[in-house]
């Protein structure tokens, strides 16, 4: 087996723990290169030898059964692990060439360059305006009125927010729906201009149509950002992601362009588990 063995034909998925790359000439397009990962809590491995390579400007959807180590995943890419005291990881983990790992790196930095979105919306108890402007102030992005202003409106335009919330800016951000709630979340991880926006289950609380806003807006959002996407919905992977992971038991089962995964994924437990017979 090529331990370079490509993702985008569909004909040869590497063996779980072999790297997952398109080709090393078309490498400029990686957003993250990770080999050889290893995540333990306490004495629970929870990351089994992942390597995978993701693509910049892409969705990429991490699905799998409860408990298979994707929201673990997702938090190796922006440190977010180091704020749990019994987690012990090895191998790399590289973003646009640099170790995420290394001594040197800046986390408030990286954190900037990659932002989060989670599950539940969990805006700040500050106003639609402060829950954007005030992380750009932080990070010296934005300093007069009018700099922060321009700055709120185009996140929440890119949001898909402005026009629900443009005459109300100085009301509380929890006073919004949920689905507006989590516009706002992510209205607020742009305005920091990152490069990747991780999601973990970004609307597994919302209703359908809040739901639907969200994925159309994922759509839009990666001609700009890189998109890392956790979600338990089989549907919501095939509509919004360009590729797919699968993950069981802490391994990256198989890894491909999201289409020929699910109509000829290549591994019988991914079939399986798209096709609704356990997870
Ligand atoms: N903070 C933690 N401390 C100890 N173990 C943890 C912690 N977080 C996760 N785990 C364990 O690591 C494994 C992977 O969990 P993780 O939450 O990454 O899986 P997941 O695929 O995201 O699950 P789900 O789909 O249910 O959110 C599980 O066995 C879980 O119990």
């Amino acid at each position: 087996m090529n331990s370079h063995a490509t993702v985008m034909n569909g004909q040869q998925t590497p063996a779980v723990g072999q790297p997952y790359t398109r080709n090393e000439a078309a490498c400029h397009d990686l957003s993250f290169r990770v080999r050889d990962l290893n995540l333990w809590y306490g004495k629970n491995q929870a990351l089994k030898n992942l390597n995978i390579d993701l693509f910049q400007k892409n969705v990429t959807a991490l699905i799998g059964p409860s408990g298979c180590g994707k929201s673990t995943f997702l938090r190796c890419l922006n440190r977010m692990n180091d704020l749990i005291p019994s987690v012990r990881t090895e191998g790399l983990v590289e973003m646009d060439g640099l170790d995420v790992n290394a001594p040197k790196m800046d986390e408030v930095a990286l954190r900037r360059r990659v932002g989060m979105v989670f599950q539940k919306p969990n805006p700040f108890p500050k106003s639609i305006f402060e829950n954007i402007a005030y992380a750009p102030r932080m990070h010296d992005l934005v300093s007069r009125k009018a700099e922060q202003e321009e700055l709120v409106e185009k996140a929440l335009r890119d949001a898909g927010l402005w026009n629900e919330v443009k005459d109300k800016l100085h009301e509380p951000g929890t006073s919004l729906s949920g689905g507006q709630q989590q516009r706002l979340c992510i209205a607020r991880a742009i305005a920091v201009q990152p490069d990747v926006i991780l999601m973990d289950e970004p609307t597994s609380a919302l209703d359908p149509i809040s739901t639907a806003t969200i994925e159309d807006l994922m759509d839009k959002l990666k001609e700009k950002f890189t998109i890392i996407t956790v979600t338990h919905n089989m549907q919501q992977a095939a509509r919004v992601a360009d590729y797919t992971a699968f993950f069981h038991l802490g391994e990256i089962i198989e890894y491909n362009d999201t289409k020929v995964m699910f109509s000829t994924p290549a591994q019988k437990k991914t079939e399986d588990y798209i096709s609704g017979r356990y997870g």
